[in-house]
């Protein structure tokens, strides 16, 4: 029998505790933009394992029903550690530098701090940057759910990275790269040092190109440009996740996460000059009735305040303190 199962499936979304035999075996209940990207999974018998078929015609693989998981998610943002680049102060934009040591500490320290924040589903950049400040942190959450990265560019990748144990599925958490979520093309500034760019062409220009919203740098993106693709992606993959009750973490990049701030937080053009992210820090908000509401950011995994914002994140914590 043929059973259709989505990137969400490969993680069980609950606390270890969670029992009734843990997932469904037919079809979760996805959001619309996911279910594009539903695999179908044919068991030819129960001895055997599943192939992974190509993804069908999304009204072939479309729930019936569409149920929430809940009315509430969280959505964590983490601008990623510092790279080799930051370190040595040249414009980075889409060149796919590593994290340094103190970047890979940052990711560290950020994971610690969300440790009791539920995460389901992890969107990152494409670029390495990102993708490391997710995994470092990651290994810091109290889940011990494993994050996986959904390689989807050609159905040999699809296949050959599929998992088959439901169990192992459960315990581990998809991991999505998405370029739309990389930094702003920074064009004929990349590779440049940002004080010697600024001596050049004055400070003015130089933090104009950095900061407004519509000045581009020469061949690279305004931040306008960047908000395009971000902040469209956002709309139609991230957001949904949330509607539906999925926990959301995102790292990626200043003025990628920039853009979507301003989006979350409705910042007119001239409010997100001012707006300035650091390194590794995790930003939480809550989602509810269709609303962003900034909480901050979590200064510890002790720290009271982050867990008494919502009644579902102070259940999250005591489940993972009574179960681990
Ligand atoms: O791409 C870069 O150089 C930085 O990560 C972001 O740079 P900015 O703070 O100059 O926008």
């Amino acid at each position: 029998m043929a059973t259709v199962v989505s990137h969400q499936a490969i993680a069980s979304h609950k606390p270890s505790s969670f029992k009734a035999s843990h997932f469904p075996k037919e079809p979760l209940n996805v959001p619309i933009k996911l279910r594009q990207k539903q695999f179908k999974i044919q068991a030819t018998s129960s001895s055997q394992a599943p192939l992974l078929d190509p993804v069908l015609s999304p009204s072939k693989t479309i729930p019936q029903s569409y149920k929430k998981k809940s009315n509430e998610a969280s959505l964590i943002l983490i601008r990623h550690g510092e790279s080799l680049w930051n370190e040595k102060n040249l414009f980075t934009g889409c060149v796919d530098v590593p994290l340094t040591e103190k970047g890979v500490a940052e990711a560290i320290q950020a994971g610690k701090r969300i440790s009791n924040i539920p995460v389901d589903l992890i969107f990152t950049s494409s670029l390495i940057r990102a993708q490391m400040t997710a995994m470092l942190a990651m290994t810091q959450h109290r889940c011990k759910k494993v994050p996986i990265i959904l390689h989807d560019e050609s159905e040999k990748a699809q296949t050959w990275s599929h998992v088959f144990s439901e169990e192992t599925r459960k315990q581990s958490i998809p991991v999505i790269a998405a370029w739309q979520l990389n930094e702003r093309m920074y064009g004929e500034l990349q590779g440049l040092n940002k004080e010697e760019t600024a001596e050049r062409y004055g400070t003015q220009q130089v933090h104009e190109w950095r900061r407004s919203y519509h000045i581009p740098p020469p061949k690279g993106e305004s931040l306008e440009m960047c908000a395009e693709r971000a902040v469209a992606y956002f709309e139609d993959n991230i957001q949904p996740e949330l509607a539906f009750g999925n926990n959301v973490l995102i790292a990626a990049h200043g003025n990628s996460l920039r853009s979507i701030i301003m989006y979350l937080d409705k910042l007119t053009s001239q409010e997100v000059t001012s707006l300035e992210l650091s390194t590794g820090l995790p930003l939480l908000y809550i989602f509810k009735d269709r609303k962003f509401m900034r909480r901050g950011s979590p200064v510890g995994p002790t720290e009271a305040g982050v867990y008494a914002y919502t009644k579902r994140l102070a259940q999250y914590r005591q489940t993972l303190d009574e179960t681990l």
